[in-house]
């Protein structure tokens, strides 16, 4: 059965003190069974707030709007102001996140192999908790090791065993890569391409570009809160058509390291328009309201009545 996670208008703030952060605004994606869908930007852009809402993880006091639907045939979940007996319904078995400080999500007094083999039973997995954790690269001799033993990039693996354990239909990935070496990042995509495989739609949230290009399908380039520009990864990484996307790419060590201009915007109490050109001036994409217009396969926000 096809299974996507549509993502419409998704709109987050969060008051801190006297301001607000504006977290997410008017992000658009659409995730599809058997893809994985990479997400791209600076860091604090809100790829991870994107990744919260996904699953109903957002700060109790985020102000939320938009919608975030999981359809799958006729059966239509609507994730946001979801009731929390209904998000535990889904959480794990239907949506389940790999979270970027993947420590944490651990309870430090117990073993992973307790605590796996507690996810494993009450998911009624098919999987054992020896079996997962070779799948993720980790030696089965980990189930004895409390969560403070181990490295970051172990921790992280075991969290990747605990999102896949009941084979969900989306997998949501907060830079699941970002403390491993080389040869076990490309394990781990590989295990994610391979869940994309088997009909899993796939969110890889990542900073590496030279990743998304090779294990993602489709990309989206998000600056500030705002998808800029979206399609397929190959063509939107190897033909950018936004600035934004053109300056990340520019950066990259094989593209002439070309530093990005200024720096990313704080997000507290932003202007209602995407805010690129104040980093770079004369960009014909930003600087007035902007609208995500589709060519094909790509979309990319452009200024409404003056963009290129
Ligand atoms: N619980 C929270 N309360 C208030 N603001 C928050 C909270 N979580 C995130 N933010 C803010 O929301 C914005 C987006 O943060 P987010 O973590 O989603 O960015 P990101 O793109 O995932 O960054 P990184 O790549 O560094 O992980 C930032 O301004 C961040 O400070």
């Amino acid at each position: 059965m096809t299974v996507t996670l549509t993502i419409d208008a998704l709109t987050v703030r969060i008051p801190v003190g006297s301001a607000v952060v504006h977290a997410a605004t008017d992000v658009d994606l659409v995730l599809e069974a058997g893809r994985v869908h990479a997400l791209v930007g600076e860091s604090g852009c809100g790829k991870s707030i994107v990744a919260s809402a996904t699953c109903g993880l957002l700060p109790p006091n985020a102000r939320v709007s938009g919608s975030v639907r999981l359809t799958s045939g006729s059966d239509d979940v609507e994730i946001v102001g979801a009731p929390e007996r209904l998000l535990r319904t889904v959480r794990g078995r239907r949506i389940a996140l790999v979270p970027q400080s993947a420590a944490t999500y651990l309870t430090p007094v117990r073993t992973v192999g307790t605590q796996l083999g507690e996810t494993l039973r009450h998911l009624e997995s098919r999987y054992g908790v020896a079996e997962l954790l070779d799948r993720v690269g980790l030696d089965p001799e980990c189930r004895t090791l409390y969560p403070h033993e181990l490295s970051g990039g172990m921790a992280q693996r075991a969290a990747i065993a605990f999102a896949i354990a009941g084979d969900p239909e989306v997998i949501v990935a907060d830079e699941p890569t970002s403390s491993l070496d080389p040869d076990l990042t490309e394990r781990i995509l590989t295990l994610l391409d391979g869940c994309a495989g088997a009909g899993a739609s796939v969110l890889l949230i990542t900073h590496d570009l030279t990743a998304a290009r090779r294990h993602a399908d489709a990309v989206s380039v998000m600056y500030a809160g705002r998808i800029l520009e979206s399609g397929p990864a190959a063509d939107v990484l190897d033909d950018p058509w936004h600035d934004y996307t053109k300056d990340l790419m520019a950066a990259l060590p094989r593209n002439g390291l070309r530093p990005m201009p200024g720096t990313p915007p704080e997000l507290t109490d932003l202007p209602d328009d995407c805010v690129y050109h104040l980093r770079r001036p004369g960009t014909a994409f930003s600087g007035g309201p902007t609208r995500l217009v589709r060519t094909g396969a790509r979309v990319v926000r452009t200024r409404v009545g003056g963009g290129s």
